[in-house]
């Protein structure tokens, strides 16, 4: 095959080219939010159930149980954990809480614990409470001690660093709070609004674990899609609401997410922005528009108060604290500059209700336009199905497809007329070889070497067309492996460990290399084995060359070039066989290989079977 590079640029590649899909899919609490105690405030749970103590559990006899508490620790938390000791107990005894599946210790690290504690009866008692961090069998790697006394019926926070000797290797740990039975023996504690957050990313408080924010922002995202997603809203009544997720963490009520498990939203708007500022990316942000994963649409004589909350929820991003009370409030949480938007997606796959968002579209992209005329808005419906007005600039398009798949549809959009419209490809991966049923059984658990050479060669056809590609991102993006609610995933993790996947390195070779320009050249052939795209990096005058071979054999290639080139360059190669993953028993199977290669004018390469390559030299 030989391919043959323009040497004028086609189009400028667009600033928000690669970046990330989020929302809270087995990925935020328990995985990148640092939080390491799972149901730490008791958010959504039935009080007097065993079920609400989920993740707790007693130590050596003492009562422990959630209560609806007559003077909760506020409104948003209303329930508290009661701790009862038996007469005649001895020894330590408390409770405990397993953490996320586990819980790293690292003697490295110092821990910051706190709760609040009163006494719902005033009583004589005053005695120290241990806080420790502890191997399941009794092991104690780090201990506080603080007072508890009995005569504070008033709700008391208590802090405490903790500092491990060791850093074990096994995660199976806990988070214990422990008294002397004898000395308080027939005593009543309530406790609320637990936390133990590990050193974060950045050092940001409340912030994001640093080990999985720190493969995220290797990838050189340059745009995070926020809150979702589905779990933007599976239902009215528990739809994501920015206000109920910024401010005070014992002011977030918390909500049932639509990936059935309970979101603290301690990961919360303002998180989120702190996330986009410290990673260098810009948010697109999704708000609710009307339309429930139950089918439910709101009528068009009642979406107002929604327009208003959106509005709101702009305004804390972007408003001016002068003169808007949610900017102001951003402003008092510790951020008065706004933080960069351009992006506000109305809705997610409105296309399961696309009658109802003929009107939803129209009043919510009418009245933010009006309101925000900076800004540009994403349809979520089909391209021009239905029609919509205002005429949507911008369309999200998702597709979750087999590997065969994106290589037969590497020219998808190369047919989209040019006539204004943008395109976003929020959420794309193959996720499956059974051709009859993508969702259905044989779904990957990890991304292949085939799922993630075949989104490579649909990534060169966004490369090719993004004059109107203007971002794209996999999804879903990351994975607990202890607990998750959808497979592939392009990032998973455990509670010590990150797993890359090979659709992430491809994800990143393509992010990292994205150039400025992109060079047109030879066009691949149509569902053929090889596609390439060729950019031009014009700060650095490198030549960015990304190579996809999808057969089971290597292909040899000749590349002309426009110009002259240095001899010395690099080739970074990702390859193995189709069935190979990066996964907790093999977590580092396949990574991409960077070795110097010698370029001419016109040289050539063999693209290894089953691989992505990117081709790097300077235009001299
Ligand atoms: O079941 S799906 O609709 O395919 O769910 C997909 C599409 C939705 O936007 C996202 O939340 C989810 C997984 O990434």
């Amino acid at each position: 095959t030989v391919v043959t590079v323009n040497g004028s640029a086609s189009h400028i590649t667009p600033r928000l080219l690669y970046g990330q899909m989020f929302e809270d899919i087995n990925s935020g609490d328990g995985g990148i939010y640092a939080e390491m105690l799972q149901n730490r405030a008791f958010q959504q749970v039935t009080p007097n159930t065993t079920a609400a103590l989920y993740a707790w559990n007693t130590i050596n006899g003492a009562g422990i149980n959630v209560i609806a508490d007559p003077s909760p620790v506020s409104s948003a938390l209303p329930n508290s954990l009661q701790l009862t000791i038996p007469e005649g107990a001895s020894g330590s005894i408390g409770f405990g809480n397993e953490g996320y599946y586990g819980i790293q210790i690292n003697s490295g690290w110092t821990y910051n614990a706190s709760f609040y504690y009163k006494f719902p009866v005033t009583s004589s008692f005053e005695g120290a409470a241990t806080i420790a961090l502890q191997s399941a069998e009794g092991q104690v790697y780090a201990s506080a001690s603080v007072s508890l006394i009995g005569s504070q019926t008033t709700w008391n926070k208590v802090a405490v660093h903790l500092k491990p000797t060791l850093s074990p290797m096994s995660t199976a740990n806990n988070f214990t709070v422990t008294l002397n039975a004898a000395e308080a023996a027939g005593e009543t504690i309530d406790f609320a609004m637990f936390s133990l957050f590990p050193p974060t990313f950045k050092g940001r408080a409340n912030g994001l674990r640093i080990d999985i924010a720190t493969t995220l922002y290797e990838m050189k995202p340059s745009f995070f899609r926020l809150p979702g997603g589905n779990n933007l809203g599976g239902t009215w009544a528990t739809r994501w609401q920015w206000n109920a997720t910024v401010g005070p963490l014992v002011d977030r009520p918390g909500r049932m997410g639509d990936w059935g498990y309970i979101n603290t939203d301690g990961l919360g708007l303002l998180e989120y922005m702190y996330l986009c500022e410290d990673m260098e990316m810009e948010p697109i942000m999704a708000v609710w528009a009307g339309y429930s994963l139950d089918g439910e649409s709101l009528p068009d004589d009642a979406l107002d108060p929604y327009i208003q909350q959106a509005t709101d929820q702009i305004n804390f991003v972007i408003g001016d604290p002068t003169v808007n009370e949610y900017a102001a409030l951003r402003a008092s949480l510790g951020h008065p500059e706004p933080f960069p938007l351009t992006y506000v997606e109305i809705g997610n796959e409105d296309f399961f209700a696309s009658d109802s968002y003929i009107y939803r579209w129209k009043y919510f992209a009418g009245n933010l336009t009006a309101a925000f005329p900076q800004l540009r808005f994403i349809a979520t419906t089909y391209p021009f199905d239905p029609i919509l007005d205002p005429v949507p600039l911008q369309y999200d398009n998702h597709v979750y497809q087999t590997p065969g798949w994106f290589i037969e549809n590497a020219f998808y959009y190369d047919s989209f007329e040019r006539n204004g419209t943008y395109y976003f490809q929020g959420e794309y991966a193959a996720i499956s070889l059974n051709v009859s049923d993508v969702f259905g059984d044989g779904r990957l658990m990890y991304p292949t070497i085939e799922s993630s050479i075949g989104e490579a060669a649909y990534m060169t056809g966004l490369e090719r067309n993004s004059d109107i590609v203007f971002a794209a991102s996999y999804a879903p993006l990351l994975m607990n492996v202890a607990n998750y609610q959808w497979t592939p995933n392009l990032i998973a993790f455990d509670a010590s460990e990150v797993y890359p996947s090979t659709s992430y390195y491809v994800q990143q070779l393509f992010s990292v290399n994205r150039g400025t320009e992109y060079l047109p050249s030879t066009v691949p052939t149509y569902n053929g084995t090889l596609y390439w795209s060729v950019t031009h990096d014009s700060s650095a005058s490198t030549v960015l060359i990304k190579v996809v071979n999808v057969d089971s054999t290597s292909a040899p290639m000749t590349f002309n070039l426009p110009f002259e080139v240095a001899s010395a360059g690099f080739a970074t190669v990702l390859t193995g066989p189709p069935t190979a993953s990066n996964s907790p028993t093999t977590p580092n199977a396949i990574v991409p290989i960077t070795s110097p290669m010698t370029f001419s004018k016109s040289f050539n390469f063999t693209a290894p079977a089953y691989s992505v390559t990117v081709l790097t030299t300077q235009f001299v």
